[in-house]
C-alpha cells in the first residue's frame, strides 16, 4: 500500500456561521493525482485554504506524511513540502520565461548578497547551479523554445505552465492545483494534463481542484466529491461516474458541460 501523502482529518471550517466545510476526510496517497468536486460554494476552496495554512480549520486536522501542519502559516505549510499554485496566473509578466524560473529558484536558493559579498566564487558557483535547474525546468516543462520570451508574451495556457513552474521551484512533494483547466482552450488543457501527469511521474503528488470533468475523469487516481460542505463520495473515476449521489448532486450537469 502506498504511503500517505496528505491526510485530512475531520476537518470543519465554520463562517460566519455558515458550514462552509462540515467534519470532512480523506487520505491523499504520494505519488498519485486526487481531485476534489463538487458543486459551486460546496466547499473546495475552503478546504484548499485550510490545507494550505490561508485558514485555520474550526475543528480537524491536516497531516502532511504523518506531521500535523495545522495552523501554520502558508510560508510554513510551503516548507515543510506543500505548495499550492493558484486559479490566477501569478507569473512575472515583464521577465523572461527564464527570468521567471530563475527567480523562483533564488528563493529557494542560498546565494545571498553577503555570501556574494564574502565568496564571489561560490556565489557564481550557485548562480551556475540555479541556472541549471532553470533549464531543467524549462525543459521539463516543454518551455525551452520559450526561455528568452518575456512572460507577458506568452499564451495563456503556457502562462499557466509557467505558474505552475515557478511552484515546482519550490520543490514540492504535494502541489495543490486550484482550477488549472479554467480558461484553458481544448489543447492547452491536453497540454496542461500532460504536464500534470509528469510531474506526478516525477514523484509529486498532486491534489486538483477542478469542473472540467474530461480532465478530472481521464487523470485522476482518486476523486473527492464535495457539496454543500460535506463530503459525499470518494473513489475511482469508474466509481464517481455512476455513483447516484454524485450525479444527483454535480455530475448530471457536469457531465453536459464537459461534453458541450
Ligand atoms: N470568506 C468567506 N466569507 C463568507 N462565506 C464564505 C467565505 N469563504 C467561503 N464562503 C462560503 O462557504 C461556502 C463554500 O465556498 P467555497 O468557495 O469553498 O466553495 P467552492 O466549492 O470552492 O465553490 P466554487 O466551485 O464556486 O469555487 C460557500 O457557501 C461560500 O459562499
Amino acid at each position: 500500500m502506498s504511503e500517505t501523502a496528505l491526510r485530512v482529518s475531520n476537518i470543519s471550517m465554520h463562517i460566519a456561521g455558515l458550514k462552509a466545510v462540515d467534519e470532512v476526510s480523506f487520505d491523499v496517497p504520494a505519488g498519485k493525482i486526487v481531485s476534489l468536486i463538487g458543486p459551486n460554494g460546496a466547499g473546495k476552496t475552503t478546504t484548499f485554504n485550510v490545507i494550505s495554512g490561508y485558514m485555520r480549520p474550526t475543528a480537524g486536522e491536516v497531516l502532511l506524511f504523518g506531521k500535523s501542519i495545522t495552523g501554520l502559516a502558508p510560508e510554513q505549510v510551503a516548507r515543510h513540502g506543500l505548495i499550492r499554485s493558484f486559479q490566477r496566473t501569478s507569473v512575472f509578466p515583464n521577465c523572461t520565461v527564464k527570468e521567471n524560473l530563475l527567480t523562483a529558484l533564488h528563493l529557494q536558493g542560498t546565494s545571498g548578497v553577503l555570501q556574494a559579498l564574502l565568496r564571489p566564487s561560490g556565489f557564481r558557483a550557485e548562480e551556475r547551479r540555479l541556472g541549471g535547474q532553470a533549464e531543467a525546468l524549462m525543459e521539463f516543462l516543454g518551455l525551452d523554445h520559450r526561455a528568452d520570451e518575456q512572460a507577458s508574451n506568452l499564451s495563456y495556457g503556457e502562462q499557466r505552465i509557467l505558474g505552475v513552474g515557478l511552484a515546482l521551484a519550490a520543490k514540492p512533494r504535494v502541489l495543490l492545483l486550484d482550477e488549472p483547466a479554467a480558461g484553458l482552450n481544448p489543447s492547452e488543457t491536453e497540454d496542461f494534463k500532460r504536464m500534470v501527469t509528469r510531474i506526478c511521474g516525477s514523484g509529486v503528488t498532486v491534489l486538483l481542484v477542478e469542473h472540467d470533468m474530461h480532465m478530472v475523469m481521464s487523470i485522476s487516481d482518486h476523486i473527492v466529491v464535495l457539496n454543500y460542505g460535506r463530503l459525499i463520495a470518494t473513489g475511482s473515476p469508474a466509481d464517481i461516474q455512476s455513483n447516484p449521489e454524485v450525479i444527483r448532486a454535480y455530475l448530471g450537469s457536469g457531465i453536459k458541460n464537459a461534453q458541450a
